[in-house]
């Protein structure tokens, strides 16, 4: 890989300046802020960098690389900014790079200076072109374009279209200078995209136009002889590189695009590539004094201005194929404006509902107040809990909303062993008693079964505690115990019942709560009947589903 300076006034050139170990650097392209404070150091006007726009390390100061660990390379630093240049000198049209290119331009054979003085402007293809406009650009664009065409060989030329850039600098020059080169890629995270030689818009376009119009003023600038068959031209080393359009080749001119005659520009449209967005090409002219060891007859340059025509045109197919994607891209574009578009809507309908449930819950709370005016502090939950007596601390455990789990076992001798699920409210509303209700189901069918509710009252300063229940089988009673850490044992001290309840009447109840050690409540009850003695009749774990 050749690499130039583009500085102005600065002839450096990779495999030139080795002995001075020049390294060659990036334009930082993806860092807008870092390349604007670039361009600005640099001062190259109507000049826009490309991938292939390097700058040697004799613009930077000192402090502005570091060392790579392993093996002590030069590596420029993120944020170095280029500071030293030579502006004053020689600043002439043809800005950067004329003494170099004058240079070439007398080596014998400089098919290149004939085809750079037409050749349209390489500048940024995306920023400068206008489609359908192919203009001839001055010679100061000219020689901008061909500074940084030059400085890519054919065989660097052919590499960045096969291989993602920052694999081609380290892959061509192991352990030259030229790594610290890729190490900078690698900074960059630059691949190889679409955009790399489709710029958005009519980029393409409007570069290969530029390269019809150098294909043009080099056929106009004479008559076209007829085209000879010259096999000899196939063998000439290294002064033209074939284009490898393949018959996978985008353009349409397949054939054409495999045949043209040797040239000194050299459109190379890539390798048969697997993927339909693969770039097109790339246009590289080669310096003059490597590639051309002898000058060239008007036929050949003829022949190779044709057979770089007829590339362009399958440029230009690439392109063209190109644009259907491009309208995919748009359409998808606007699908999601639209569904963003739905989705904005979607979000102030919710936050409407919102605000609208919300409203509803004022006015529901509004109407509770004027229904019972007088109940609100137990009938409408307040924001802050009660607080809890203190005479109720020694029965805290008990407080919560319980989950039978598993379901509840009932027996007794008279009965088939049954399941049942239950729920069970233990609260307060800051009075020293807790409230209860257990409401049982069965397990399939989910009906409600049993239903007791009541309180639990506290002894004060005393480990006395009364149970006080009502039961939908019409049972109300009366059950006394202690509380002994987190057991309550009681047992019953009064039954009452209606006048038709159900026989066999219950004579006597003991029951025993306890939280376990995996912290879930459990109650065993046992009961005497009329006719059977005091047997259990219920056992069952609850786990806490609420503070
Ligand atoms: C302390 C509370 C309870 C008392 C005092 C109580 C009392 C009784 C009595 C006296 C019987 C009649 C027994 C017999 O026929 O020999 C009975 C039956 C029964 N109990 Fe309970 N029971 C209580 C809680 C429950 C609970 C929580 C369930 C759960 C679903 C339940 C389910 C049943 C069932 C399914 C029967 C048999 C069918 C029936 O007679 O309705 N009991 N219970």
């Amino acid at each position: 890989m050749v690499i130039c300076c583009a500085a102005v006034n600065c002839s450096n050139r990779q495999g030139k300046g080795e002995k001075r170990a020049v390294s060659f650097h990036r334009f930082p392209l993806k860092d807008s802020k870092r390349l604007l404070q670039w361009l600005k150091a640099v001062q190259r006007d109507n000049w826009t960098p490309t991938k292939y726009s390097f700058l040697c390390s004799e613009h930077f100061t000192k402090d502005s690389f570091s060392r790579r660990l392993e093996d002590q390379h030069r590596l420029l630093k993120p944020t170095a900014v280029p500071s030293i240049f030579h502006l004053a000198e020689k600043r002439g049209v043809t800005g950067h790079g004329s003494t170099r290119r004058k240079e070439r331009n007398k080596a014998p054979g400089a098919v290149k200076g004939r085809a750079g003085a037409s050749l349209s402007s390489n500048e940024d293809p995306a920023a400068k072109l206008e489609p359908k406009k192919p203009k001839q650009v001055t010679g100061r664009e000219a020689a901008s374009a061909r500074a940084d065409l030059e400085c890519l060989g054919p065989a660097q030329g052919q590499a960045s279209l096969e291989r993602p850039l920052g694999d081609s600098g380290a892959a061509a020059r192991p352990g030259t200078q030229c790594e610290a080169d890729a190490l900078d890629e690698q900074e960059e995270k630059s691949s190889m995209s679409v955009d790399d030689f489709s710029p958005p818009g009519s980029g393409p376009c409007r570069f290969i136009g530029s390269l019809h119009s150098y294909s043009f003023s080099s056929r106009h600038s004479r008559e076209r002889p007829p085209a000879p068959k010259e096999p000899g031209d196939r063998k000439r080393p290294r002064r033209d590189v074939e284009p490898s359009a393949s018959s996978s080749s985008p353009g349409p001119d397949k054939g054409s695009a495999h045949s043209p005659p040797s040239s000194s520009l050299t459109a190379t449209p890539q390798k048969s590539s697997p993927s339909p967005s693969a770039p097109p090409a790339d246009v590289t002219p080669q310096p003059a004094a490597e590639a051309v060891p002898s000058a060239m007859s008007i036929n050949e340059v003829i022949l190779s201005a044709s057979g770089a025509c007829r590339l362009i045109d399958s440029l230009h197919s690439y392109c063209f194929s190109s644009r259907p994607s491009k309208s995919q891209v748009c359409c998808l574009r606007e699908q999601v404006e639209k569904k963003n578009g739905e989705l904005k809507s979607l979000r102030q309908r919710v936050s409407r509902s919102d605000s609208q449930l919300r409203k509803l819950r004022e006015k529901l709370d509004e109407l509770q107040r004027a229904s019972s005016p007088h109940l609100n502090g137990l009938l409408l939950p307040s924001s802050e809990p009660p607080t809890m007596n203190p005479v109720l601390e020694p029965l805290s455990w008990m407080l919560g909303t319980w989950l039978s789990d598993p379901p509840g076992a009932g027996t007794f001798p008279t009965l088939q062993p049954f399941q049942y699920l239950e729920e069970v409210h233990i609260s307060h509303v800051g009075q020293p008693m807790l409230n209860f209700s257990f409401n049982a189901f069965h397990p399939d069918t989910k009906k409600p079964m049993h239903r007791e509710c009541g309180f639990i009252r506290l002894q004060p300063d005393t480990n006395k505690v009364a149970f006080v229940s009502a039961q939908n089988t019409g049972l109300v009673e009366v059950e006394e115990g202690e509380v002994n850490g987190h057991e309550l044992s009681i047992a019953s001290h009064s039954i009452a019942r209606i006048s038709f309840a159900k026989e066999p009447h219950v004579e006597q109840i003991t029951r025993k709560f306890r939280l376990n050690s995996e912290g879930k409540l459990e109650q065993t009850v046992s009961m005497a009947t009329s006719t059977q003695p005091m047997t259990q009749h219920l056992h069952i774990t609850y786990r806490k589903v609420t503070p």
